[in-house]
C-alpha cells in the first residue's frame, strides 16, 4: 500500500515539476516572441530569436548581425522594436531620428543605472557619475569634468609608452595578439593622463593594479549579469572576487585623490604651462575645490549642486570604464582594416614619412602631429564601419513623435550606431573600407563608390553627439592618430594566411564591440 502511495506521490511531483518547467519556458518564449502591446502607430518588431541566433552563432560578427538582422528590418522605416539583453526597446538608424535623440536631452534621458538597479556591478563601481546622471546633477558633473578636458596634450605625452609598444611589437610581432597589445598600451597611456599612474601594461608585468583594473572594467559587461542583474545581489565565486577587486580599486583611487588634494593645497593655483602636463584628476580636484568656494552655475546663472568626493572618485573610474577599452578596441579594428588593405596602409605610411622623414627613431613634434591630421580619414572610416560602441541608449520622459510613430513615455530608445553608420542610404557600399569618404574638402562627384554624406550631420556619430557627446573624443582621436603614425612608420603588417579576418571580422556582437582572436604579423621597417 505504502509503495502505491509513494509511487503516486512521485508521479505527482514529477508532473508538477514538468508543468512548472513548461510554464516557465512558455513565459520566457512568450516574452521573447511577442513584444508587449504598445499603441505606437505600428512600429515593426524584429524577432528576438533571430537576434539571439545571430548574437550567439558559432563565429559571431557584429557585421553579420547588422547586415542580416538590423539593416533589412530598419531599412524601410528607420525604426523597429528589438529585443536586447532581456528588454524590448526601439532601435533607430535614421539620421533625423538620431538627431532628435542626441539633441533633446531633457526628453531622451540617460538611463540612471545607479538608481534603477543600485546593486549591479556597474552601479556599485561608478555610482552617480557624469555618464549616467541627468539634469542639474549632470551639469554639475560636466562643469567639473569638462574643466579638466579643456586642454591639449603634447605629443611628448605618448613618447615613453609608444617606445615600449614598439619594443613589444619588435619582440612579439609574429602573430601578435593585437587586442592584448592595444589594451596594454591604452591602459598605460590613460593611467598616465587620468591620474599620473603607471599601470605597467607594456612592461609586460601583470601587476596587481593592472589585474584589478581589467577585472573591474570587464566585470561590468559580463553578459550573464546583463541578462540576470539579480545575480549581483548575491555574488559568489569569481563574481565575489570582482566585487573585492572593486573595493581595492576604490581605495587606491581615494588614496590618490587624498595625496593630490594635499599637494594642490600646498602649491599655488596651476599655471597655464603646467595645465597641459597635469593629469585629469588633479585638474578635476582643482575645479572641485573652486566650486566648493564659489559654487557652480549653469548657463542661466542657476546654482548647481556640489559634487561629492565620492562622485569625484566615480568619475575617475568612469574614465577607465568608458575610455580604456573603447580606445583599445577602436585601435584594434583600425589595425585589422589596414592589414586587410595594404594599399591604404602604404598610403598612410607615405603621408607619415612625408611629414616625419624616414629615420628609424623619428618622433613627431606638436607641429608635425597637427600636420598628420590627414591620417584621421583612415581612423574615421574604420570607426564608421566598426563602431566600437554598438549603440547609444535613452529613456523617454514624455511621449515623442518620430515620423508617423508615437513612442510612449518610459520607452527605451537607442541609436544603433552600426546600422546608422552602415546604412547604405548614407554610405553606399557600407562594407567597403574607403577612407576617402572622409577626405576633406568633401566633394559631391567622388563616383559611385564614394559618398559625400560623411559631411551630413548625424550620420557619423561613433562618439555620440550633442551635449552628451563623449568627453574624451578629442583625446581618443589624438591617441589613434599618434599610434597609427608610429605603427606605419616603424612596421608593415599583414594578416596570417589562415586569419578569419581576411574575409570577415570576428567580433563580439553588442555593447563594446571587440575583435575576437585577431592576430597580425608585424615586420620592422628599420634595422636596429
Ligand atoms: C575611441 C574611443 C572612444 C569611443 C568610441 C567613445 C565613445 C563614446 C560614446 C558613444 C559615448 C556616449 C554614450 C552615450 O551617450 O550613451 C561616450 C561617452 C563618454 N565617454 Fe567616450 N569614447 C571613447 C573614448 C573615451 C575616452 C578616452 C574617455 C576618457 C578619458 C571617454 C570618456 C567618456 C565619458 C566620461 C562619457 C560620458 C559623457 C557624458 O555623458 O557627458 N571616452 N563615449
Amino acid at each position: 500500500m505504502s509503495i502505491i502511495v509513494q509511487t503516486l506521490y512521485e508521479v505527482q511531483s514529477t508532473k508538477a515539476l514538468l508543468l512548472t518547467v513548461i510554464v516557465l519556458a512558455g513565459a520566457i518564449l512568450h516574452r521573447l516572441l511577442v513584444p508587449p502591446k504598445v499603441n505606437d502607430g505600428g512600429v515593426k518588431h524584429i524577432s528576438a530569436l533571430k537576434t539571439l541566433y545571430w548574437t550567439f552563432k558559432s563565429s559571431p560578427s557584429r557585421l553579420d548581425l547588422c547586415n542580416k538582422v538590423d539593416i533589412p528590418a530598419l531599412q524601410e522605416t528607420g525604426i523597429v522594436r528589438s529585443w536586447l539583453w532581456g528588454r524590448w526597446m526601439y532601435k533607430i538608424n535614421n539620421a533625423d531620428y538620431a538627431r532628435q535623440l542626441y539633441l533633446k536631452t531633457s526628453v531622451y534621458q540617460k538611463i540612471e543605472l545607479h538608481n534603477l538597479i543600485p546593486y549591479v556591478f556597474r552601479a556599485v563601481a561608478a555610482g552617480g557619475n557624469l555618464m549616467t546622471e541627468n539634469g542639474d546633477r549632470f551639469k554639475a558633473h560636466r562643469s567639473i569634468v569638462g574643466a579638466s578636458f579643456r586642454r591639449t596634450w603634447p605629443a611628448s605625452t605618448f613618447r615613453t609608452h609608444l617606445g615600449k609598444l614598439e619594443n613589444m611589437i619588435r619582440r612579439n610581432g609574429r602573430g601578435l595578439d593585437v587586442l592584448n597589445a592595444c589594451r596594454r598600451a591604452t591602459l598605460d597611456v590613460l593611467g598616465q593622463i587620468i591620474m599620473g599612474t603607471d599601470f605597467g601594461g607594456l612592461d609586460n608585468v601583470d601587476g596587481e593594479l593592472l589585474e584589478i583594473c581589467w577585472d573591474v572594467v570587464d566585470a561590468g559587461i559580463e553578459p550573464l549579469y546583463l541578462v540576470f542583474p539579480i545575480l549581483d545581489k548575491y555574488p559568489v565565486g569569481k563574481r565575489a572576487r570582482s566585487f573585492a577587486n572593486l573595493k581595492k580599486f576604490h581605495a587606491f583611487i581615494e588614496q590618490t585623490i587624498a595625496i593630490k588634494r594635499a599637494e594642490l593645497a600646498a602649491s599655488e593655483k596651476l599655471g597655464d604651462i603646467e595645465r597641459n602636463n597635469a593629469d585629469l584628476l588633479t585638474l578635476m580636484i582643482e575645479a572641485h575645490e573652486q566650486t566648493k568656494i564659489h559654487g557652480a552655475f549653469d548657463e542661466n546663472g542657476k546654482q548647481l549642486p556640489t559634487m561629492t568626493s565620492e562622485e569625484l572618485r566615480n568619475n575617475t573610474i568612469i574614465f577607465f570604464v568608458a575610455g580604456h577599452d573603447a580606445t583599445a578596441y577602436s585601435l584594434s579594428h583600425l589595425i585589422a582594416e589596414l592589414a586587410r588593405h595594404p594599399d591604404k596602409q602604404q598610403q598612410a605610411r607615405e603621408l607619415v614619412i612625408g611629414v616625419l622623414g624616414d629615420t628609424s627613431d623619428a618622433y613627431p613634434t606638436d607641429e608635425q602631429l597637427n600636420k598628420l591630421a590627414g591620417l584621421d580619414m583612415f581612423i574615421k572610416e574604420s570607426m564608421r564601419k566598426n563602431s566600437t560602441v554598438s549603440d547609444v541608449r535613452r529613456q523617454l520622459t514624455e511621449p515623442v513623435s518620430l515620423g508617423p510613430y508615437t513612442l510612449p513615455k518610459g520607452a527605451w530608445v537607442m541609436v544603433d550606431l552600426w546600422a546608422l553608420q552602415n546604412n547604405p542610404i548614407y554610405y553606399p557600399n557600407p562594407d567597403k573600407y574607403i577612407p576617402e569618404r572622409f577626405q576633406e574638402p568633401f566633394s559631391k562627384d567622388d563616383g559611385a563608390d564614394l559618398t559625400a554624406n560623411a559631411n551630413v550631420p548625424f550620420t557619423w556619430t561613433p562618439f555620440s553627439e550633442g551635449s552628451r557627446k563623449c568627453i574624451g573624443h578629442k583625446f581618443a582621436m589624438l591617441t589613434q592618430r599618434i599610434v597609427l603614425a608610429l605603427l606605419v612608420h616603424r612596421f608593415t603588417w599583414t594578416l596570417p594566411d589562415d586569419s578569419p579576418f581576411a574575409t570577415k571580422p570576428l567580433t563580439t556582437t553588442s555593447g563594446l564591440i571587440s575583435p575576437i582572436d585577431l592576430k597580425v604579423n608585424f615586420v620592422p621597417r628599420h634595422a636596429r
